[in-house]
């Protein structure tokens, strides 16, 4: 692929520029860029790397060429050329690896680089992440080198930055603030989907209703607050029990629900864990140790469903059952 540098101008591949206007993604973005940027300025690495929230670390998103970290490392910002060119908005070029102390880039000699370029990606004069390249050679980024980079990271920030906004209002759309678990707009969506896969493949799924017990009482003994302690500890219980592909949604005041891929025998003996796990755990306040128990009911996707709706009726129903017959238990509906 040709490119030239000169500071003057910058010569871009027209297909990386079409499918990046085209990227209909953040993850489609990383990784397009990630995968064209070693064909612009040469590399044997390229990365992306994003700021993780409010905590001080980087994470690596996408990633081409050698893996000697890999995508998903969490790094950190003070032990890292990564971290000091994120603190400090300043493009960084390290030619001998071999001599660093950064984490990092001990970690990529290791893996058998020895040149690396790190620059800011940036937005209204905040830093959100970085670009990186790594080289097999020994000294093989230079002024110019630098020159395009920052050139490619100012013009790529936009796109990234835009995406990422939209990431988060989709993610706050979908999500419960209190609890941090996905709402019931995002139950609609998630719901629908394996109703379709069940529909064409057969892909069996399940759901759990479950409701906190009496728990119009832990608001009026002990104010709202501490409700509202109650349903953030239960649901990070759930969230420890849960399978990575399970989804787990509040659907109301204290009610919540998990869509289960697999049979109605697992969503019974995950919902029957879930309830043991809740029945065994306290929720401090002050000077109390609080104890909840949950109903929960149980249904799983049938051939006569034609609607997220008549399963969700359907686990009502046996949560119902389980409030009637005395709470603190399971009903498979
Ligand atoms: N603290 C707090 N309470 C809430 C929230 N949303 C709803 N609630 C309260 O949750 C309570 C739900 O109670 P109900 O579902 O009527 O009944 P329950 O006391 O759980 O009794 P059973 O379900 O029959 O076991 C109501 O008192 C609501 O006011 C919230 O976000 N925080």
């Amino acid at each position: 692929m040709s490119s030239s540098i000169n500071h003057e101008s910058i010569c871009l591949p027209i297909t990386f520029v079409n499918e990046l206007s085209k990227s209909k993604d953040l993850p489609e973005t990383l990784d397009l860029i990630s995968h064209w940027l070693p064909q612009i300025i040469d590399a044997d690495r390229a990365s992306v790397c994003l700021h993780n929230g409010q905590e001080d670390t980087l994470e690596v998103y996408a990633l081409y060429g050698n893996k000697a970290i890999q995508a998903n490392t969490i790094l950190q910002i003070d032990n890292t050329m990564v971290g000091r060119v994120f603190q400090s908005k300043t493009l960084e070029i390290n030619n001998n690896l071999k001599e660093s102390q950064d984490f990092d880039c001990r970690i990529l000699h290791e893996g058998g680089l020895n040149s690396c370029m790190d620059v800011p990606l940036q937005k209204s004069g905040a830093c959100f992440g970085t670009l990186n390249l790594g080289s097999l050679r020994e000294n093989a980024y230079q002024t110019q080198h630098a020159v395009l980079l920052e050139c490619i990271a100012n013009w790529l920030a936009n796109y990234l930055h835009a995406q990422m906004e939209i990431t988060e209002q989709k993610k706050r759309a979908e999500t419960d603030p209190l609890t941090k678990a996905s709402n019931r707009r995002c139950l609609t969506i998630v719901g629908n989907e394996l109703l379709n896969k069940w529909q064409s493949d057969k892909q069996p799924f399940a759901m759990i209703m479950m409701d906190i017990d009496n728990f119009k009482h832990f608001n009026d003994r002990y104010g709202h607050n501490v409700g509202d302690l109650v349903l953030v500890t239960f649901s990070q219980v759930i969230n420890q029990v849960i399978r990575t592909y399970d989804h787990f949604f509040r659907v109301g005041g204290d009610e919540f629900v998990i869509l289960v891929s697999g049979n109605v025998d697992a969503a019974e003996k995950l919902a029957e864990r879930i309830r043991l796990e809740v029945a065994g755990m306290s929720v401090q306040y002050d000077i109390h140790n609080l104890h909840i128990t949950i109903s929960c009911g149980v249904t799983s996707a049938q051939l006569q469903d034609d609607s997220l709706e008549s399963i969700y009726n359907r686990a009502d129903q046996a949560l119902y059952l389980s409030k009637k017959n005395g709470r603190d238990r399971t009903t498979v509906n």
